[in-house]
């Protein structure tokens, strides 16, 4: 379903993913966990259209997707609730939802998939803020909003980055669910995740990501059966020196040096 083949990817003359390659077939949750910086947002930014490859394969159900404009890629079955949910702070959550069901409400006017009653009735505490605008809303709310906004835009494939950052356990917890139910009926998931206990509860497969390369990418219940191997590879990763000064055993073979990049904007 979504296939990322030896993709590079970086900013202003920079590579930040050194030939990610992952697998992930209809329905299942793929987990990529790594430190701040690994590169997971700019994987999921380059599965979504946002940043451009500079090499490398992005196939949604065979239909080659990387370097297409954002709407395309959308259009193709992608969603994204990206990190730190961007909901819009003056805009209600009936607004939020009524902008992002009228361009997929035009195009299915059956009303076919995600409409805004299924997902008000997979989401009830949404219907109960419908009034409330983005910035009043907690937390954990926005993060159901901004979930709710991709499921309108009837995603095969469903990109959420750190979805959980940031919430109190029992909501984070409850994030996690819906997740797996979604997975559960059908969608294919790509979770970027820091904490490997969490990705754990629902994964399929966990990936690992060290300065942009993949180190670790096995079923979840390899990880489950042995946290210790991920969580020592989550930890070397942690060490800031760039790893070709500094080889450490135990870890799959060393990244290259990470290059200085100027921001982008
Ligand atoms: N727009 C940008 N322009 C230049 N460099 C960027 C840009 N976005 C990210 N980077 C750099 O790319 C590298 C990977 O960042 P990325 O956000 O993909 O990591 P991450 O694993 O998602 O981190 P975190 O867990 O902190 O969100 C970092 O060194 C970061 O500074």
């Amino acid at each position: 379903m979504l296939r990322i083949e030896r993709l590079c990817a970086g900013y202003g003359g920079g590579t930040v993913l050194h030939e990610v390659s992952l697998d992930v077939p209809p329905g299942a949750v793929q987990a990529v966990v790594g430190r701040n910086g690994a590169g997971k947002s700019t994987l999921v930014h380059c599965v979504a259209g946002l940043v451009r490859p500079h090499t490398g394969r992005i196939e949604i159900s065979g239909v080659p997707v990387a370097g297409r404009q954002p709407h395309r890629v959308a259009r193709a079955g992608v969603g994204l609730v990206p990190q730190g949910r961007r909901v819009f702070s003056r805009l209600t959550v009936a607004e939020h939802l009524v902008l992002a069901a009228a361009p997929w409400r035009a195009a299915t006017p059956g009303g076919e998939g995600w409409t805004v009653a299924r997902v008000l009735e997979l989401l009830p505490r949404l219907g109960a803020r419908l009034r409330h605008r983005g910035d009043q809303l907690s937390g954990g709310e926005q993060q159901m909003l901004a979930i709710a906004r991709a499921l309108l835009g009837q995603p095969r494939v469903l990109l959420l980055d750190e979805p959980c950052e940031g919430l109190a356990p029992d909501l984070a917890a409850r994030i996690r669910e819906l997740v797996g139910s979604l997975a559960r009926s059908g969608t294919t998931v790509l979770l970027v995740e820091q904490q490997i206990r969490h990705a754990v509860e629902i994964a399929d497969r966990i990936a690992v990501l060290e300065y942009g390369r993949v180190v670790y990418d096995r079923p979840a219940d390899e990880a489950r059966a042995d946290p210790g191997a991920v969580a020592a590879l989550l930890s070397v990763a942690a060490v800031a020196e760039p790893p070709a000064s500094r080889p450490r055993p135990g870890v799959p073979t060393a990244p290259g040096p990470r290059t200085d990049r100027p921001r982008q904007e």
